[in-house]
């Protein structure tokens, strides 16, 4: 690896601990924000990608005035030793984990089961439940693990707070959440749909509702968080009552390497005649489906440079992702009976005004269309691409899920 010089400023003596680091650990990946609380300011951000590759990299920005970006490449063998770099990167700013103004470390926890409808405080007991959810997520829960584990060892005195894609999700009624299967059966292994990415759906719900000057009880929104990962969610009166991922967030829409919907019985052909056992299928539908499976690239961007030069294949899998949009947004329309507005968030839904076009391409029966102009305009924050006095509104709502995870921990240890 190689370092850069930086220029932290001296660390300010007299402020209380404000500050919270978020930590997103993915299967492959440490993203990490430190916030400051008070001004709202992110003294710096980063992220750690391919770990436990051969070559894997580390971006760190600090703030404005505090340094420059620095991106390193090497082996970080594991989440463990990601964390220990980032350490390392915030120090070299003079906002190390051994800082007096850290007040917490909030971790995104992917799965969260039935018993974590509010984040938590991480003591043994916590950390023990969140063990016992790795059958459901097995690409999240491990890397969040780790990364709890090695911030406490590295500040045991700190308060970890775990919040949980899951605890959005826990007001979808019975008829939502319930697959039809025997009963005891489904109860006996936990089988339910739990939904994910609920920090995401319940930022842009709100934002949503005050981007058209009303209170998140007066409004229903359908949020579509396209990502890497892609889910749907239906939010009536700030609560959510349906969302497209389920046991695990394999379910639903087409995603960057995951298949979302297929027919169950797809797994047990492909056991039987097609000689696979549950891992490979796992392994298949997981990692190699999806945008990937269907035209080997799970990026957006090239999807679509390729779809421009007449790609066929890349044209198919942009058709098929934007149909299972389609499909979902009539579902949670009929779902909700009255529908305020039509969100678009995360990596394509922030970016991608091809795919926001194609999501509501002929639903203009249904009220949803987006004004050409509008839509295409660059320009970031929350804002409304459909025509002006549209009956639904649709618009591109930024997600911040760091942000939300830092205000939900600092409500929980605060001085
Ligand atoms: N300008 C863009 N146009 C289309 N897609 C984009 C654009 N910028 C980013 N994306 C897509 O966003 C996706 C990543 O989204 P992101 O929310 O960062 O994912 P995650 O947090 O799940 O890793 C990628 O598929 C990428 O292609
Ligand atoms: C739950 C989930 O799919 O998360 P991500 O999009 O970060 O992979
Ligand atoms: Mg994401």
């Amino acid at each position: 690896m190689n370092a850069s010089s930086v220029h932290a400023p001296p660390p300010a003596q007299d402020a209380g601990p404000d500050h919270v680091l978020v930590l997103n650990s993915g299967s492959s990946s440490l993203k990490y924000q430190l916030i400051d609380m008070t001004t709202g300011a992110r003294p710096a951000t980063g992220l750690v990608e391919r770990i436990g590759e051969e070559t894997s990299r580390v971006v760190h920005t600090p703030a404005a005035g505090r340094g420059s970006r620095r991106e390193r490449s090497g082996r970080v063998a594991d989440h463990h030793a990601a964390l220990r770099t980032v350490a390392r990167e915030l120090s070299a700013d003079g906002v190390g984990l051994d800082s007096p103004r850290l007040a917490a470390i909030g971790h995104r926890v992917v799965h969260g089961g039935q018993v974590f409808t509010e984040p938590a405080v991480v003591d043994e007991g916590v950390l023990a439940e969140i063990e016992r959810l790795v059958p459901l997520a097995p690409l999240h829960n491990p890397a969040n693990l780790a990364g709890i584990r090695t911030a406490m060892d590295l500040r045991p005195d700190l308060p970890q707070v775990a919040v949980f894609d899951t605890a959005f999700h826990t007001t979808i009624p019975q008829a939502a959440a319930r697959y039809a299967i025997d009963v005891d059966t489904a109860d006996a292994h936990r089988v339910r749909r739990y939904g994910f990415h609920g920090t995401s759906h319940a930022y842009v719900s709100r934002a949503t509702a005050r981007l058209l000057g009303k209170d998140p009880a007066d409004v229903n929104v359908i949020v579509l968080h396209l990502g890497n990962g892609a889910s749907a969610a239906a939010v009536r009166g700030g609560c959510c009552v349906e969302t497209s991922m389920g046991l695990t967030p394999l379910e639903g829409l087409v995603m960057g390497t995951r298949s979302g919907d297929v027919d169950p019985a797809v797994v047990f052909h492909l056991m039987r005649v097609g000689g696979m056992s549950a891992d490979e299928v796992d392994e298949l539908l997981n990692t190699r489906s999806g945008l990937l499976g269907l035209c080997g690239e799970n990026d957006m961007r090239e999807i679509q440079r390729r779809r421009a030069e007449g790609d066929q294949q890349a044209g198919l899998a942009f058709d098929i992702y934007a149909h299972r949009l389609r499909k979902y947004i009539g579902a949670y329309y009929a779902v909700l009976g009255r529908l305020d507005a039509l969100a678009f968030t995360a990596g394509v839904g922030e970016n991608s005004a091809q795919v926001r076009e194609a999501a509501v391409a002929g639903l203009d029966g249904l009220g949803l269309a987006v004004d050409a102009e509008r839509n295409t305009a660059p320009g970031g924050g929350a804002r409304l691409v459909s025509p002006p006095g549209a009956r639904v509104a649709v618009a591109v709502v930024p997600t911040d899920e760091e942000m939300e995870i830092a205000n939900q921990t600092y409500t929980l240890v605060k001085p």
